[in-house]
């Protein structure tokens, strides 16, 4: 019998997604300009900024809703350009949306499985495995933290938190290596807020690259590894948590306004300062 040890060695993250001089262009507006950040695996990235300043599409170019214009993204190393969300979805990037929509009348579980429902038996006689989905769903809402789940219960019974736990459960099931979330603006919960951070630091623990995308620098600091901060399409900070604490990073937050003006003026004197 073998003797090596069987402690577990901490496995070095490993780069997930890879944004290389990202940029995306409205027309004359550079929504992104030269976006360089790496997404790593095992840990959570949180993405920070003004009104405008970008994050919606860093989140819409990595679900495949929109392709850069120049620049590449890199997924485990090899460059993609994504043309529809099913592209992104096919190499493992999952997206969940604030607005999470739920077929509300069907049960739980045919939520979970939606397309693509596990079956038992062979042709001709091959049936829906229903028993086995029940379970399924039931096992995988379990390990993003949510118990004691009926679900025959319909989804419109499950709280909004629930829903969104929903979404991250069927990334794991179905091997997700990417999670990226795009945090409701409103306001939520606590308890909405308690649910949906146990999926999410459930997914980093199995070791997916996890982007959250918030506006709320405290939630961010509290759940984070890494914090891209932009500013008017570009990046004006990549700190890791132990480069900030919650209230420096609330401060560089807050001043995102003044950095911005502050950014502007500079470059209309110093053209040169754009290419940084
Ligand atoms: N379809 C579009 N056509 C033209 N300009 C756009 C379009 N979408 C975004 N923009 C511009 O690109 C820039 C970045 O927008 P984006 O929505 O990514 O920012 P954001 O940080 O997500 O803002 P918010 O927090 O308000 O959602 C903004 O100046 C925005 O006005």
């Amino acid at each position: 019998m073998s003797t090596a040890s069987s402690a577990v060695q901490p496995v070095a993250p490993t780069p997930g997604l890879e944004m290389r001089g990202l940029t995306v262009r409205h027309g004359n507006v550079a929504a992104l300009a030269r976006v360089s950040a790496t997404l790593m695996a095992g840990e959570i990235t949180c993405i920070l900024g003004e009104n405008g300043s970008g994050k919606s599409t860093v989140v819409a170019v990595l679900s495949g809703l929109l392709r850069h214009d120049e620049g590449q993204l890199l997924v485990d190393g090899q460059p993609v350009r994504f043309r529809s969300p099913r592209q992104a979805r096919d190499v493992g990037i999952a997206t969940v949306w604030p607005d999470l929509a739920v077929a509300p009348l069907l049960s739980v579980w045919r939520n979970f499985f939606l397309g693509a429902e596990p079956t038992r038996g062979v042709w001709p006689l091959r049936r829906l495995d229903v028993d086995g989905a029940r379970e399924a769903t039931v096992r995988a809402m379990a390990r993003v933290g949510v118990t004691g789940l009926d679900p025959d219960q319909p989804a419109s019974a499950l709280q909004a938190g629930e829903r969104q736990s929903l979404a991250v459960a069927r990334a794991l099931h179905f091997g997700a290596r990417a999670l990226i979330i795009d945090e409701p603006e409103t306001p939520v919960t606590v308890a909405r807020q308690t649910l949906f951070g146990q999926a999410i630091l459930a997914a980093r623990a199995q070791g997916l690259a996890v982007v959250v995308v918030t506006n709320n620098p405290r939630y961010a600091h509290l759940i984070g590894d890494r914090f891209l901060l932009l500013a008017h399409g570009h990046v004006a900070g990549n700190l890791t948590r132990d480069d900030v604490d919650a209230d420096i990073l609330t401060a560089l937050m807050a001043g995102g306004e003044r950095l911005n003006t502050l950014t502007d003026a500079l470059t209309a004197l110093h053209p040169e300062l754009g290419n940084r």
